[in-house]
């Protein structure tokens, strides 16, 4: 069975791989591959270890027909088209849970952030604007008692809303594709319909998984429902949020302010506008860059490759219908 790795990934998943005799080719190069280099690899190969925003569509299995399975570097899967890989009976596997903590942290820090306009206030200091204490100036916003809403409360919710209360003292209300059992019992989460979400947040905080049905949910129409003092967090894909609309919020006292982790497109250009203000902090997508979290990843893909060179069923794999 040959792998191929499209990017280089921690050590610990290589020597897992390698210690089962598995024949892995790492892209050797630094460099991104075009679409054409990387259908004709993954041609040539039996599972893709993929790191990274691949776009792995109808067309992409069509010309690959000798894959047996895909091991994505992520938890989020949006960009496999699932009914593809299902027709071909190809497992897809993920990386749950590992990646959480490190996820939900980036969540809290780019919340405390946009309160505290840190990112603005370091920027003033670079550009020699630190002058004498003015009380009227850099003022943010406390966090204590007020309301954090979670649109999405999974695996990487949950973390955000546990931290959030125990710093402080948040009360937890959510909208997800169902009740969160564990979250009610645990965190007095409260359950509220998309529209109560938004009237009701103080803090905003994206963390569902991606897909077509909620593209750019977080627009226009949206925002101008949330309140004024309102902080719109999003950890999960950029494209959950309408940018323009975004930046017309920002600057139009609709919402207080934005913490993004995740952009549309990514990479984010230099000169986008929503990086010159001082009300939205924006990170280039470090959710899960952290040792810990990546070195479990890498870890988890090399069990799911592992599972699948052995016969078995993929341990973490997010479209088990193929097992059937
Ligand atoms: N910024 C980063 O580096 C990272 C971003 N992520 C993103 O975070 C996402 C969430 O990860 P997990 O918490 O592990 O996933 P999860 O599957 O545990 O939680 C997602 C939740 O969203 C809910 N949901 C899905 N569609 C919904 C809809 N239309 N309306 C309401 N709720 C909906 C689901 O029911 C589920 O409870 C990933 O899919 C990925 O896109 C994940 C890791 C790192
Ligand atoms: O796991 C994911 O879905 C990410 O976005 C990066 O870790």
């Amino acid at each position: 069975m040959k792998v191929f790795i499209n990017k280089n990934i921690p050590e610990a998943g290589i020597l897992l791989l390698q210690e089962k005799g598995i024949n892995i080719t790492v892209n050797p190069t630094e460099n991104v591959l075009s679409r054409n280099e990387f259908i004709k690899i993954c041609q040539e190969n039996d599972v893709l270890l993929n790191v990274g925003a691949n776009n792995l569509d109808e067309d992409f299995f069509q010309q690959c027909p000798n894959l047996k399975g895909i091991a994505l570097f992520s938890v989020g899967f949006d960009a496999v088209n699932i009914p593809s890989a299902n027709k071909r009976k190809i497992p897809v596997g993920n990386t749950p849970d590992v990646l959480s903590r490190a996820t939900s942290d980036i969540a809290f820090l780019l919340m405390q952030s946009v309160a505290r306009k840190s990112f603005y206030s370091h920027k003033k200091i670079i550009n020699g604007k630190w002058e004498s204490f003015n009380a009227l100036e850099n003022l943010g916003q406390e966090l204590y008692g007020k309301t954090l809403g979670i649109f999405g409360l999974g695996r990487i919710g949950f973390e955000m809303a546990q931290k959030c209360k125990a710093a402080f003292g948040m009360n937890i209300i959510y909208h997800n594709r169902s009740h969160n059992e564990n979250a009610e019992k645990e965190l007095d989460a409260k359950y509220v319909d998309f529209e109560t979400l938004l009237s009701k947040s103080d803090v905003l905080s994206v963390h569902s998984n991606y897909s077509e049905e909620n593209n750019e949910l977080f627009n226009k129409n949206a925002f101008a429902k949330m309140k004024s003092n309102a902080i719109f967090i999003n950890t999960a894909r950029g494209k959950f949020h309408n940018e323009d609309d975004l930046f017309y919020a920002l600057t139009n006292n609709v919402i207080w302010g934005a913490g993004l982790d995740v952009t549309n497109p990514e990479p984010m250009k230099k000169d986008n506008p929503l990086l010159s203000l001082s009300n939205c902090c924006i990170l280039p997508h470090i959710g899960s860059a952290t040792y810990e979290a990546r070195n479990a990843m890498a870890v988890c893909a090399a069990q799911n490759i592992i599972a699948l060179f052995e016969n078995k069923k993929m341990p973490f794999c997010v479209n088990e219908e193929v097992y059937l």
